[in-house]
């Protein structure tokens, strides 16, 4: 049993930084003496689990040691779409019992996951069931949003919490993305004020552009220190 609750990444969309924030939450997790196993269940898009722009190589790379990659991914599809629809091209389903035996598998193993999902919360797995739908279903998960930084984030953020509340997600945590650098400090501000104000739900971190991330992921962990706070890990 790993010591603190697994870790699901969900996204306001495609290409928000999930992987990115996966990486951060991994470092900080090991910062603070924790081992965590990173899994992204549904990789489309993908060559190989291992090639050089999967997720998994992105993030286990800059995090140095062993390759663990080709253990990260349940499924690989070479469509980069909604895994429902690369599934389907490639002439297969996805079975969300395999998604919970493959969670069940990696919990036996006593590490904490961090587990990112694939595009948005709603992006269709199988022909009823999202993202957010699978995720809901396991239990003893903390979710966080990673959600974009600029104009136009409060209503995908609102919305998307909305889905997860839906499914009876109701306490999940923010964290502001900004990609390109772009978004005024003060408007990332607004953005977490809204989202606390209206929701209730913690916007807890937000996180810069990094324009070096092997040199600079380090230091912009240290910025999910309220995170794990949260998360009841001993903080140094
Ligand atoms: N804070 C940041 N600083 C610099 N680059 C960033 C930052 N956040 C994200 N990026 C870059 O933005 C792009 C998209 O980020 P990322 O791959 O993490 O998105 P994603 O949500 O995981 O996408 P997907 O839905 O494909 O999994 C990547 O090139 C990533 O390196
Ligand atoms: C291939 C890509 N990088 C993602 N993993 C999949 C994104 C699916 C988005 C579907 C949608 O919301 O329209
Ligand atoms: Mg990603």
């Amino acid at each position: 049993m790993s010591p603190i609750k697994d870790i699901c990444i969900t996204g306001t969309d495609t290409d928000v930084g999930k992987s990115v924030l996966s990486l951060l939450v991994m470092k900080i997790l090991r910062a603070n003496g924790l081992n965590p196993l990173y899994l992204k269940p549904f990789q489309t898009g993908c060559h190989s689990p291992s090639h050089p722009y999967s997720d998994p190589s992105f993030v286990l790379t800059l995090l140095g040691g062993g390759d663990e990659s080709k253990d990260s991914v349940l499924y690989c599809f070479r469509e980069a779409k909604a895994p429902y629809f690369a599934a389907r091209d490639a002439g297969k389903k996805i079975d969300p019992a395999a998604f919970k035996a493959f969670i069940e598998e990696k919990r036996a193993m006593g590490r904490p996951l961090v587990v990112e999902g694939a595009g948005g919360a709603l992006v269709p797995v199988t022909e009823r069931l999202n993202v957010i739908d699978l995720f809901a279903k396991e239990e003893n998960f903390v979710h966080i949003v990673a959600a974009r930084a600029g104009l136009g984030t409060i209503n995908h953020t609102l919305l998307t919490l909305e889905a997860m509340s839906n499914r009876g997600i109701t306490r999940p945590f923010v964290v502001f993305m900004d990609r390109d650098g772009a978004t005024d400090p003060v408007m990332i501000a607004e953005h977490m004020e809204a989202v606390e104000r209206i929701t209730g739900i913690r916007a807890v971190a937000s996180i810069g552009r990094m324009c070096c991330i092997e040199t600079e992921s380090d230091a912009m962990a240290e910025r999910l220190l309220p995170l794990l706070r949260a998360l009841g890990v001993d903080t140094e």
